[in-house]
Formats: C-alpha cells, sequence, structure tokens
C-alpha cells in the first residue's frame, strides 16, 4: 500500500534539448543558468525556484508550463484565450521527463493573474456560470487582489496533478501565506500533488522537505532554506531592523 505522505511525482526532469549548431545568443539563452542548463531533477513534491531578479526562474517555469500544455499565461490545459506574448522562447528548447504523465494540472502567474481573471468572467458571461464555482463563487475580479489568489488556490487546484505557481506570494498577507502553505500540504498529502513554484518569500520557502533550486552565478543548485538570502536577509532585518536601516540609510563616502 502507498505511504500517506511519500512523495509522488509525476515531472521527474527537465533538460535543454541537444542543440545541432552554437546556442544562440538571443533570449532566453542570454540567460547564464538557462544557457548552462544541463538536467534538472525533481525529487520532492515541492520544488522552489529561488534566486536573485532576472535570474531566469519565470523563463523556465513558463516554459515547463508550455511543454505541459499550460496556457503560458496562466491556466490549466482548457484555458484558451488571447493575451499579449503568450508565447515561450524556451519551450521548443526543453525537454520533459514523466513518469507517470500529470493529465491535470494549473500554471499560476500572478504577473498575468488580471488577464486570466477576464478570461474566467468572459467564460462565466457564455453561459458557463458555473465555472465561477472554482473561484470561490464570484468573479476574481470582484475579489480583492489576495482573495482572488487564495480563492483560486483553495477552490481550484484538486486531483492528481501538477502546479506550476509563479510568485504565488504577491498579493498575499502573511497570514494568507501560512494558509497556502496549508492548501499546498494538504494537496500534497490528500491528493497527491506536485508543485513547483517560484517565489521571492521566506514563508513558502519554508515549507518542510521542499527541494530548494538557486539560480545564481550562472548556475542552478541545490540549497538550505537557511543558507538562502531571502532567509537570512529577513532574518538579518528582523533581528537588527535598527542597525540595518542605519546601514542602508547613511550618506556615501
Ligand atoms: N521576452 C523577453 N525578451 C527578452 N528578455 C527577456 C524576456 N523576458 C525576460 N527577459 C529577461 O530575461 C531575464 C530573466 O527573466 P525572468 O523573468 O525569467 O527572471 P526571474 O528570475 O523570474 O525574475 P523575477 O524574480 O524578477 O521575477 C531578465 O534579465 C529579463 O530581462
Amino acid at each position: 500500500m502507498e505511504k500517506k505522505g511519500a512523495a509522488r511525482l509525476y515531472l521527474r526532469s527537465i533538460r535543454l534539448k541537444a542543440f545541432t549548431g552554437p546556442i544562440p545568443q538571443h533570449y532566453p539563452f542570454t540567460i547564464p543558468a538557462i544557457r548552462d542548463l544541463n538536467e534538472l531533477e525533481f525529487t520532492k513534491n515541492v520544488t522552489f525556484f529561488c534566486g536573485e531578479n532576472g535570474s531566469g526562474k519565470s523563463t523556465l517555469l513558463e516554459a515547463i508550463a508550455y511543454q505541459s500544455g499550460f496556457h503560458t499565461a496562466g491556466g490549466s490545459k482548457g484555458n484558451q484565450y488571447e493575451v499579449d506574448a503568450s508565447n515561450s522562447d524556451l519551450g521548443d528548447y526543453l525537454q520533459l521527463s514523466w513518469l507517470p504523465k500529470a493529465t491535470d494540472g494549473f500554471f499560476f502567474r500572478a504577473e498575468t493573474f488580471y488577464q486570466f481573471a477576464s478570461h474566467i468572467d468572459q467564460v462565466a458571461s457564455e453561459g458557463n456560470p458555473q465555472v465561477l464555482d472554482s473561484y470561490g463563487g464570484k468573479s476574481l475580479h470582484q475579489q480583492s487582489h489576495g482573495e482572488s489568489f487564495l480563492s483560486l488556490f483553495t477552490n481550484r487546484l484538486g486531483g492528481r496533478a501538477i502546479y506550476l505557481l509563479d510568485e504565488p506570494e504577491a498579493a498575499l498577507s502573511p497570514q494568507r501565506q501560512l494558509s497556502l502553505l496549508r492548501v499546498i500540504h494538504d494537496l500534497i498529502n490528500e491528493e497527491n500533488a506536485q508543485f513547483i513554484i517560484a517565489t521571492h518569500s521566506p514563508i513558502l520557502l519554508g515549507y518542510p522537505d521542499a527541494a530548494i533550486y538557486l539560480f545564481e552565478d550562472g548556475e542552478i543548485t541545490e540549497t538550505e532554506y537557511e543558507h538562502t538570502e531571502h532567509y537570512q536577509i529577513t532574518k538579518y532585518f528582523l533581528d537588527h531592523r535598527e542597525k540595518m536601516l542605519e546601514d542602508i540609510f547613511k550618506e556615501d563616502d
């Protein structure tokens, strides 16, 4: 019998496809961590992508979403809608290894959430009002930013599926980030979900037994929670707020 809580994965690894010629010189291959990406393995139910702004986390997550068949501006396989720049520059170069293949899932993208919410309203207004049941029973636009995020997480996600979340903390209060940790925990333990999450949140990164992949210095390497800048800077700030502010605000010599 399958042990409750044991890792049950779908996406096992990703790799860049072999090039016939030299590596292209344009985006996304101008991102060092992407250009030198060999193979990345997934061994935990929760994998985090973390690293400095612009280090390539969203580019990689979007390419995984594209290859998983999800709309790259956010949604699942069933969501078809028009949005600017909904292609994935990296998608066609990425190879995914599944075992078994996840047939269900969702790509959450804070950046394009507004367009996704409008798409759901459109579907509801075209004779499918029941679609709103998956988003808290009312238009996502009629909920606050943070409420709409959590409505989606608590109502829309479920089943044996892979969830790709790009900065889900963007509108969430600390308390609601804790609620999201609970949602993730329940989906893993009760529904065998797999999560890959790009985040800057020291709260979300604290999820137990997660793999944290750090995008830094042109590499993607696994690290420990306490070794991340997100943890260290937040902890130092909370423990030494006055000293840190003094250092930040002091006049340059
Ligand atoms: N469509 C694009 N065309 C050209 N360059 C792009 C494009 N999208 C992103 N970039 C560049 O690629 C780099 C990586 O961007 P990406 O959005 O993947 O970073 P990120 O790690 O997710 O950053 P953040 O934490 O700020 O969300 C950035 O330097 C960005 O300017």
